[in-house]
């Protein structure tokens, strides 16, 4: 799977009960991405983009929120002067599932 195969994904819907990636899935999903970084303990991934200025970042944080929420798959996302820090894990597993390589497939697809 590239990331375009990715980013053409559609996140699943949350269900309790469901088991984080174990780390060996974790690295070959990674490897799909780029300019994604790994938690040190592997339960969520995060990018950080950098701009000039504060609106790009503002823009930037606006697309993520809007991209997570139509996926029903939520970043947490930080931004102030010159960058937009997104990180996608999924609470209800207590780590990483496909759907965080989903959204930042998707989010990375939206601004290539
Ligand atoms: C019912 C609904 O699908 C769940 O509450 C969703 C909402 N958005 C979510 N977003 C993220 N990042 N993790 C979740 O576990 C999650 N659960």
């Amino acid at each position: 799977m590239t990331t375009c195969d990715l980013a053409s994904k559609e996140c699943e819907p949350c269900k309790g009960g469901v088991a984080p990636m174990i780390p060996a899935d974790i690295k070959t999903m990674m490897g799909q991405l780029d300019g994604w970084a790994l938690s040190g303990d592997k339960t969520s991934l995060h990018r950080r983009f950098e701009f000039k200025g504060f609106l790009k970042a503002v823009e930037m944080a606006n697309l993520a929120a809007w991209l997570g929420n139509k996926q029903g798959h939520h970043p947490d996302i930080a931004f102030g002067w010159g960058y937009c820090e997104v990180t996608f894990t999924t609470h209800e597993a207590g780590g990483l599932t496909e759907n965080d390589f989903i959204c930042a497939a998707r989010l990375d697809a939206l601004v290539a």
